[in-house]
């Protein structure tokens, strides 16, 4: 008899902002989650981070993640962390805090479980200096999709963290040396302090500085950062010849530099007044999907090119399963972004497209038709498709494709994708595929090995009836 393994267990010590989505983070990709917080809108707070990081994590991936782990609440310290392989301090950032927690989490933590701590400024030495002993594990929020953590502190604590984090699709990045705010930190902070002056010296509003952001080079840095962005801006003649042209521009009174504008009330009235009139028409957690939803659409498209997140989410994809069932193989499994709807309130008829694109690939994958086999040289191209629009389906629906093989022989692959929510038949792709050398650009018979597999399903599938709409044409729709 097999035995199921446990679930891994994550304590949550702090459970606002950033707990909440460290919470999310753990929960949708399997780990069990307690939660430690003396706030009695704990569970509430928790509860709509969860609801936010449902619909938008899942739908990063063509494939499902793993049933959600159990959440729980807990008053008392030692039964929060009992079990926890992961243990994530997210109090507010001061010092006597953290070291009276990190205290208590040094002596009632398991031995073996990771301590990490969410600061955004601190040093571990800073956090360690009565004898604790953790990590700085730094997110960037939503924690829930972004995938940065800074990680700062002991090499093998470090080391075990990576795995971890990488398992629920997080991306570590060593800091080599410990400083204050660690690297991401100190971009953020300088280009705040910039932002402040221009608002306190009546040059920009709060939503003129968010428009030069958005507008220009916050799109950049999304897929290349700042240095591959700057040799681009270099031209043929590349790095050094950028720096040799705007180097000298450090040197003139381009920013306020270390000058922080003293925060009087005045300030604080005049931002946050600016802000109250560019955003106050709606709420918190409303913003927060419209970021949500921004995000996911931005990072499936990096998936495309592997660029920076999107290549996170490939890597982690490549650890998922899609669950099997039925006599049909299950091709794609995912959850409707909110990307792939449109103004009616539904999924928009390319995304059945490629949803049908999604899972021919997947069957290529599944004969061995797969990426080093394209790379030799040999793949298919799509000859014809047809799309049949049955049912709607809506963001945040769970969409799967299960796929019967019509023919299979020579340079034929004549594929029925049946793409299902829930138990209803919401479309169906026919498609015929032309097995091709990518050297010559014609069609040509597929490799043995590839054949042998195509043929199995093929002869499997013809015991099977024929789905209902094979062979339609436009028009014959009763
Ligand atoms: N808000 C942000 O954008 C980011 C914050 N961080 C860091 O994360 C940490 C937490 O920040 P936020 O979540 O923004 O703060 P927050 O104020 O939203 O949440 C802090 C939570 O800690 C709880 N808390 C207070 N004392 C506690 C105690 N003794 N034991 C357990 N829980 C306690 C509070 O009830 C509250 O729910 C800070 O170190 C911050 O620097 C890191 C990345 C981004
Ligand atoms: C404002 N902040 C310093 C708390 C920001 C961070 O630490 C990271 C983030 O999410 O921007």
């Amino acid at each position: 008899m097999s035995v199921k393994p446990a679930r891994e267990k994550a304590a949550i010590i702090g459970g606002g902002v950033i707990g909440g989505g460290w919470a999310a983070r753990f929960l949708l990709n399997g780990w069990d989650v307690a939660v430690y917080d003396p706030d009695p809108e704990a569970e509430r707070k928790i509860g709509e981070v969860l609801d936010n990081a449902r619909r938008a994590l899942p739908a990063l991936y063509d494939k499902p993640l793993p049933p959600e782990g159990a959440l729980t609440f807990h008053d008392d310290l030692a039964t929060a962390l009992d079990g926890a392989t992961w243990v994530q301090e997210s109090v507010p950032e001061r010092l006597d805090l953290k070291h009276r927690i990190h205290a208590d989490l040094t002596a009632l933590a398991p031995a073996g479980a990771v301590i990490g701590s969410s600061t955004s400024g601190f040093k571990p030495s800073e956090l360690n200096a009565n004898g604790a002993r953790a990590i700085v594990a730094h997110p960037f929020n939503p924690v829930y999709l972004l995938p940065l953590i800074e990680l700062v502190g002991d090499a093998d604590d470090c080391v075990r963290a990576a795995e971890i984090l990488r398992s629920v699709g997080l991306y570590p990045l060593k800091v080599r040396k410990e400083i204050d705010a660690h690297i991401a930190d100190r971009f953020l902070e300088a280009v705040w302090r910039e932002a402040l002056w221009l608002v306190k010296d009546g040059i920009a509003s709060t939503e003129e500085i968010d428009e030069a952001i958005r507008m220009g080079f916050g799109l950049r840095w999304a897929q290349m950062g700042l240095f591959e962005t700057y040799r681009i801006a270099g031209g043929e003649a590349g790095m050094k010849h950028f720096m040799a042209q705007f180097g000298p521009a450090l040197e003139w009174p381009w920013t306020k530099l270390m000058d922080v504008p003293e925060f009087t009330d005045e300030l604080v009235d005049l931002i946050a007044g600016q802000s109250d009139a560019q955003s106050g028409h709606m709420s918190i957690r409303q913003l927060e999907r419209l970021r949500d939803d921004n995000l996911v659409g931005m990072m499936r498209s990096l998936k495309q090119s592997g660029s920076g997140a999107g290549g996170v989410i490939c890597a982690h994809e490549a650890r998922l399963e899609v669950p099997q069932t039925g006599d049909l193989p299950v091709t794609l499994d995912i959850q409707v972004p909110q990307t792939w709807t449109d103004y009616n309130g539904h999924m928009n008829e390319t995304h059945y497209l490629e949803a049908g694109a999604k899972a021919s690939d997947r069957f290529m994958e599944m004969i061995g038709a797969d990426a080093d086999y394209i790379a030799g040289g040999l793949s298919y191209f799509t000859a014809e498709s047809h799309v049949r629009y049955l049912d709607e389906t809506h963001q945040g629906a769970r969409l799967q494709v299960q796929t019967q093989v019509l023919a299979g022989q020579g340079k034929k692959l004549h594929l029925f994708h049946m793409l299902r929510s829930g138990d209803r038949l919401v479309a169906t792709v026919e498609t015929l595929l032309l097995h091709v050398d990518l050297e010559t650009r014609r069609s040509c018979p597929p490799a043995e090995a590839v054949e042998a597999q195509l043929l199995a399903f093929a002869s499997a599938h013809a015991e099977l009836p024929t789905p209902e709409g094979v062979g339609r044409a436009v028009g014959q729709q009763p």
